[in-house]
């Protein structure tokens, strides 16, 4: 199945009810949250407070991006928000294993990302654990960014990884990823892609709706 993940992070925060309703309404089926501590990445976004508020405006699968350093010391903060999905960078954890099995303690979906530079062998032990792999197509820490085209092969590899190891496990691509690109991104083998400006820059309801055209095109095939 294919899903949209808008990123609140390009979002007008004056109107984010608002606003997240509407791609809601206009078929998103996740609500991606980026968290960044200053550490992992430059960028300082928002925490807990800002995610348990946002819980109230709707039941959408939250699907929450901790780019933070050690995150094992906030999983059971980030789980009381109402997480749904709860993603860690690899390159964060000295105890990677650990904290997959903390989030899964926590009854909640566990994702690992990679950075654009991290080789998926990263994932080599843990890879049966996860409910989702998340392959940045940009270097964290910034909206707006245009996709590393590399990236893409290493979610092709990854696709090839799963299917011989029978695995089926959600890849979901983030950075750089809009309508134009969708298409592509889905055939190297993603199936939930995060949209910040695509989605939310301009006309929201359009926008999704532009990801829904190309997503019914692969479900009706
Ligand atoms: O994790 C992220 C940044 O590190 C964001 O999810 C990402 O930047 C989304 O924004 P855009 O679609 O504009 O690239
Ligand atoms: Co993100």
């Amino acid at each position: 199945m294919l899903i949209l993940s808008p990123s609140i992070l390009a979002a007008d925060f004056t109107k984010l009810g608002e606003q997240i309703e509407e791609t809601v309404n206009a078929g998103a089926g996740y609500i991606h949250l980026d968290v960044m501590d200053g550490m992992f990445v430059p960028q300082i976004s928002f925490g807990m407070p800002v995610i348990e508020t946002i819980r109230k405006c709707t039941d959408k699968v939250f699907d929450v991006h901790l780019m933070i350093e050690d995150p094992g010391r906030y999983i059971e903060a980030f789980a009381k928000t109402g997480a749904d999905i709860i993603t860690v960078h690899a390159e964060a954890c000295t105890h990677l294993d650990r904290v997959i099995q903390q989030i899964k303690a926590a009854g909640i979906k566990a994702g690992v990302a990679l950075n654009p530079a991290t080789p998926l062998s990263a994932l080599d032990y843990v890879l049966d654990e996860l409910d989702m792999v998340l392959i940045m197509t940009v270097n964290p820490g910034f909206g707006g960014q245009k996709l590393i085209p590399y990236c893409l092969e290493k979610v092709h590899d990854l696709r090839m990884i799963m299917k011989e190891r029978g695995l089926d496990i959600d890849i979901q691509v983030d950075g750089g990823i809009k309508a134009s690109n969708a298409k592509e991104v889905v055939e190297a083998g993603a199936n939930v892609l995060v949209g910040g400006s695509a989605v939310f820059s301009g006309d929201i309801t359009a926008n999704t709706k532009a990801f829904m055209d190309v997503f019914s095109e692969f479900e009706n095939k």
